[in-house]
């Protein structure tokens, strides 16, 4: 199997994550992703990012045991869905270590704090998280979608200060989500992207083309080589210094997810990366 460069952000607990991931949401979610998740990894893409919620764990757990990489060449994520009547944290926990078929996850996060934060449950919700990590089920825990408040209230009284805040990050988003990724940063929390290709895939037509295209065509001209209106908004994600977290239905971006890695960081001196041969 050949070795590929994997850029890596180093979370507060020592452990590395790929700046990269492929998510198994959104346009798959509640469908087979084995094809999808085989191919990705084929392409050298070693950060998975699942969910309980996509319904496809056991598919993803396939296209991992299709790709046939080795457990610890990959960083495998999920997180824990809205609502989990009758079970434990821990429970759902092992049923997604079932599906997915292996011992452990690299990366468990709490989905959605909304049910937590209305029942008063968010302090409990994350010492069930920590019990989980302390047991070794898996390597580092985080969070998704919280707020500065949500934060703070689980920061109160937490033996282990969350990995990762995966919230939603795109230009037109950044008002709203520039006091989380300050907080983040400020407590050591690593920021995670998703949606980052709004502007190109859903709201095309909106005031920051114009600035897109510009960026994208002086960054061609500099590089000698096409760069996409998409390749500049994960490099957008990157000055910001967060994960991004993508995906595609189509073959024929595989390869462009992968040259996007390549093209962002080449140039971008940022000691946050550590590189790394997988
Ligand atoms: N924590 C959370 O609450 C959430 C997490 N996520 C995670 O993040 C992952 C990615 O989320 P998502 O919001 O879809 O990510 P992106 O914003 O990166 O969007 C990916 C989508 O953009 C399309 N796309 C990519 N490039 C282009 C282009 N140049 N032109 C037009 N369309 C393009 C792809 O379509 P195509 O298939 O045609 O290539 C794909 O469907 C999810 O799979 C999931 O794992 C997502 C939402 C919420
Ligand atoms: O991951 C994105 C979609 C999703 C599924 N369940 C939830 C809960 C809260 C926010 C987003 C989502």
């Amino acid at each position: 199997m050949t070795k590929t460069t994997t850029h890596t952000i180093t979370l507060n607990n020592g452990v590395r994550i790929p700046w990269l991931a492929f998510g198994t949401g959104t346009a798959l979610y509640g469908r087979n992703a084995a094809e999808f998740v085989r191919v990705a990894i084929e392409n050298g893409i070693t950060h998975l990012d699942g969910a309980q919620a996509y319904a496809n764990e056991d598919t993803l757990g396939a296209g991992i045991k299709a790709s046939g990489k080795s457990r610890s060449e990959l960083f495998i994520v999920t997180k824990l869905k809205s609502s989990f009547p009758g079970k434990t944290i821990k429970q759902t926990l092992e049923e997604s270590l079932n599906k997915l078929g292996v011992d452990y996850v690299d990366l468990f996060l709490i989905h959605d704090p909304t049910p937590a934060r209305k029942e008063g449950k968010l302090k409990e919700w994350w010492k069930a998280m920590e019990a989980v990590q302390k047991e070794g089920l898996v390597k580092s825990i985080g969070v998704s979608n919280f707020t500065v408040q949500d934060l703070k209230e689980v920061l109160d009284g937490a033996e282990i200060v969350p990995a990762v805040n995966q919230i939603e990050l795109h230009p037109y988003v950044w008002k709203a989500a520039e006091p989380i990724v300050n907080f983040n940063k400020q407590h050591g929390i690593v920021t995670a992207s998703y949606g980052g290709q709004t502007p190109v895939a859903r709201v095309q037509g909106g005031p920051i083309d114009e600035v897109l295209e510009r960026i994208r065509e002086r960054l061609e001209k500099t590089r000698g080589q096409p760069v996409t209106s998409g390749q500049v908004l994960s490099k957008w994600l990157l000055q910001k210094g967060a994960i991004v977290v993508t995906t595609t239905s189509k073959s024929e971006r595989y390869m462009t997810l992968r040259k996007q890695e390549r093209n962002c960081i080449r140039g971008f001196s940022c000691s946050m990366f550590s590189v790394n041969e997988r």
